[in-house]
């Protein structure tokens, strides 16, 4: 995703979301460029004894809701646009689930295989230094994204807590358990999407033993696929980035897991009774009555979105359909689930963490489902609500929702209205 249009495309959203709420225009200027968006070159050490430096970012999109939050994502292909763009829709899938929060989002440019385990803790750290003052509980709060994870966060919060003087566990999620994490929060995005499937499926249309297909099996892409095998449901089809199995009958999901356990593809069960092998990019035409992209952006475009034989598609991914495929699977009918309410038990159980934190009580597993499941049922049946009401697609229903919490957000400042009359 590194065109340099793609702000403009996801601003697409917000014009078509403001066509149907009647905002101020202040609101608009506000929304349409983000606040803040810091560019720095981190210079680290490399294990040989040279020097070596990467370009990173930090954006704070807009922070009227509250601090800004979003993750940060180690990738050689990030740019500032796409940096901008993702904290662009942080925004919105805060506004979407009503949490306390803005939207940001940061990036290093680098491909983090190529970094030895010391290395990457320096470049982590330096990522720290560079932002420390831009950051903070009541600020900007990071979260992990591609190529980062639990460990990269806690050395984070270490850096953040040796610049300041003192431990601040509010100062970042997604945290090891030991260091503030929050239970649940490793299958969070996976269950958010499960309960907002479960408790829409009447609506939906969608029958009591469903066919579903998983595009990647990665962290969001298993979680769902057990979750789902769990009730009953048939997972039909996997895929990851080395091609994908096909099985009419149902997938041992045990066995997939097994095997990315050991380090393997899913396609390492190819030729078991009744599984075929298929090409990755097939994975979206195969029958089904759910197909769950939850692996990278613009997966459904132009190309193939005809052939997209399901009727409802649930957005683990963030972008995984393309504006034309969008429309051209909402004139065929399907029901699209949008990334920006569907994969939001991430960052709602980040929220969850960040309280904890700041209240030092930690909550059971079993409290931290419990609220996440009523947040995704009150958003989902709302934007269901907004697209029945409006006529309009689930993924404009979810801008709309969003947009008009922002709105009363910059509106209670005051609007051009309260200082002209
Ligand atoms: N993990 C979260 O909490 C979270 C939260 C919100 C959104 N998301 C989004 O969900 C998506 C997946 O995130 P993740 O954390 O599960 O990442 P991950 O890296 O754990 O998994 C991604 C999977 O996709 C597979 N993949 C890569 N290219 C593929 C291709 N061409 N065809 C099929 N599979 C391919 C990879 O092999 C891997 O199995 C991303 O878009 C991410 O932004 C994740």
């Amino acid at each position: 995703m590194n065109q340099d249009n793609i702000l403009d495309l996801a601003l697409t959203r917000l014009d078509e979301a403001a066509r149907h709420l009647e905002i101020d225009s202040d609101v608009l200027e506000r929304l349409k460029y983000p606040r803040e968006t810091t560019k720095v070159r981190l210079m680290i050490r490399m294990d040989d004894g040279s020097r070596k430096s990467f370009l990173a970012w930090r954006c704070r999109y807009d922070d009227t809701r509250g601090p800004t939050k979003g993750g940060i994502r180690f990738h050689p292909d990030s740019t500032e646009a796409e940096v901008e763009t993702l904290a662009f829709w942080m925004t919105f899938k805060c506004a979407v689930m009503n949490l306390p929060y803005g939207g940001g989002k940061g990036a290093v440019q680098v491909d983090p295989r190529t970094l030895s385990k010391a290395e990457l803790e320096r470049l982590s750290r330096a990522y720290v230094q560079a932002f420390a003052r831009i950051l903070g509980p009541d600020r900007d709060i990071p979260a992990p994204d591609v190529y980062t994870n639990a460990m990269i966060m806690g050395w984070m919060a270490d850096e953040y807590a040796s610049i300041v003087g003192q431990s601040v566990p509010a100062v970042i999620t997604g945290k090891p358990i030991a260091l503030g994490g929050s239970l649940g929060r490793d299958d969070a995005t996976a269950r958010g999407g499960y309960y907002l499937l479960r408790h829409l499926a009447r609506e939906l249309g969608l029958r009591e033993r469903m066919r579903v297909a998983v595009q990647g099996f990665g962290n969001a892409g298993q979680f769902i696929a057990s979750l789902l095998a769990a009730d009953g449901h048939s997972i039909v089809a996997v895929s990851d980035s080395r091609g994908a199995v096909h099985c009419p009958d149902g997938l041992h999901i045990e066995a997939l897991l097994r095997a990315k356990t050991a380090g393997k593809s899913v396609t390492s069960l190819a030729g078991q009774a009744g599984v075929t092998e298929v090409p990755a990019e097939d994975l979206v035409t195969l029958d089904c009555d759910v197909l769950v992209p939850a692996a990278l952006e613009n997966m459904i475009h132009e190309g193939n979105a005809r052939q997209v034989r399901a009727r409802v598609i649930l957005e683990l991914a963030n972008g995984p359909i393309t504006p034309e495929a969008d429309r051209i699977l909402t004139e065929a009918g399907a029901l699209v689930l949008p990334d920006i309410l569907a994969n939001a038990g991430g960052v709602t159980v980040s929220y969850f963490e960040w309280v904890q934190n700041r209240q030092g009580f930690y909550w059971t597993v079993e409290e931290v489902h419990e609220r996440l499941k009523v947040i995704m049922e009150r958003e989902g049946r709302r934007i269901w609500d907004i697209a029945q009401e409006r006529q309009v697609p689930l993924r404009t229903a979810a801008y709309v929702h969003a947009l008009s919490r922002l709105a009363s957000a910059i509106e209670a400042h005051g609007t051009q209205q309260f200082f002209t009359s």
